[in-house]
């Protein structure tokens, strides 16, 4: 096996500043490319594709992760030459708890070392991006928009920092004084209208909140939720269930699974993926079964 891990030295968690100290010793078992700026993970993760390696590892947060996902996507074939890895050094690693990946450094890279890959499903979405144009993106773990994608874009970096995950409930606090917006959402059979909308291929959002506690990554369908009304009332309420895997009353959030789903909505409203906002609805997403091989802790 050729592993190349492409490490994000701006990652803001404890660990990567850890990492940074193990950076010799993992640089003299495999390739190490590290990022210069947003956006680099992406042209180097399609870079050592084409140069041959077989195990790409995002070493970052999951904004990393998306990055390099798509990296892996840009080279020809990517996705059945390559295996994405997962060393988590982000605030979150939303897609690394998934996986049950351990975050410590040493465990984490004989996993990686292992080398014991297994088949996901392979979301992405169709969206407006800059200028309006259409773009496409994959993704990983979960999607979101309305109020979560405004608070990401209220998030404070500084405050990120210091806070960790708090910075995102003082953002969504935040976002929450804005006027919502009315997403609908719609799979072809069943349909629903909010303000906050959340697409999930795993279980796991923001941390370990069961969102989707019904997902599978395996069974070729994305998970959504669609909350009508998102103040903070609801959200505070939600999250107890979230955290002990209840799934949500019918009164509080509408769910229902897709293989293929259009958002529009009747005012600007933000699109996230895997945390990092990437565009604007209308949007379109579809998933592809067992289409991408991710590196994952061996059983027993
Ligand atoms: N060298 C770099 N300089 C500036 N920004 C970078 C660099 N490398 C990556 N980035 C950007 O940093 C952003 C955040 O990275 P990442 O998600 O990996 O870490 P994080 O924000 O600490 O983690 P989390 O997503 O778990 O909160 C990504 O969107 C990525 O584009």
């Amino acid at each position: 096996m050729r592993t190349c891990v492409i490490f994000n030295p701006t990652a803001k968690g404890d660990k990567a500043r850890r990492f940074r100290r193990n950076l010799d010793r993992i640089g003299a078992e495999c390739t190490l490319k590290q990022t210069t700026h947003a956006g680099a993970a992406r042209t180097l993760a399609a870079e050592a594709v084409q140069e041959g390696f077989n195990i790409i590892v995002a070493a970052g947060g999951d904004g990393t992760v998306n990055e390099v996902l798509n990296g892996i996507g840009d080279a020809p074939d990517g996705f059945k030459r390559a295996c994405l890895g997962v060393f988590p050094l982000g605030t979150v690693n939303v897609f690394a708890k998934e996986l049950g990946l351990p975050t410590e450094i040493s465990q984490a890279w004989e996993i990686i070392k292992a080398g014991q890959e297994t088949t996901i499903d392979l979301p992405a979405v169709k969206f407006a991006g800059a200028g309006g144009a259409s773009e496409s993106r994959y993704f990983a773990q979960l999607a979101g928009a309305g109020l979560d994608a405004r608070a990401i874009e209220l998030v404070d970096w500084q405050l990120k920092k210091k806070l960790g995950p708090l910075a995102y409930v003082w953002a969504g606090m935040m976002a929450l004084r804005g006027k919502p917006a009315q997403i609908t959402v719609t799979n072809g059979t069943s349909s629903a209208t909010g303000a906050l909308v959340l697409v999930g291929n795993g279980r796991f959002y923001g941390g370990r909140y069961r969102v989707f506690p019904e997902a599978d990554l395996q069974d070729g369908q994305l998970e959504v939720v669609v909350f009508p009304r998102a103040n903070w009332l609801t959200l505070a309420r939600c999250s107890g269930m979230f955290l002990a895997g209840q799934a949500l009353p019918a009164s509080v959030a509408k769910s229902f699974k897709a293989h293929t789903l259009t958002l529009t909505s009747t005012s600007p409203t933000p699109l996230e993926v895997d945390g990092d906002n990437i565009g604007h609805l209308p949007a379109v997403m579809s998933i592809q079964r067992q289409a991408l091989r991710v590196v994952v802790p061996g059983k027993g």
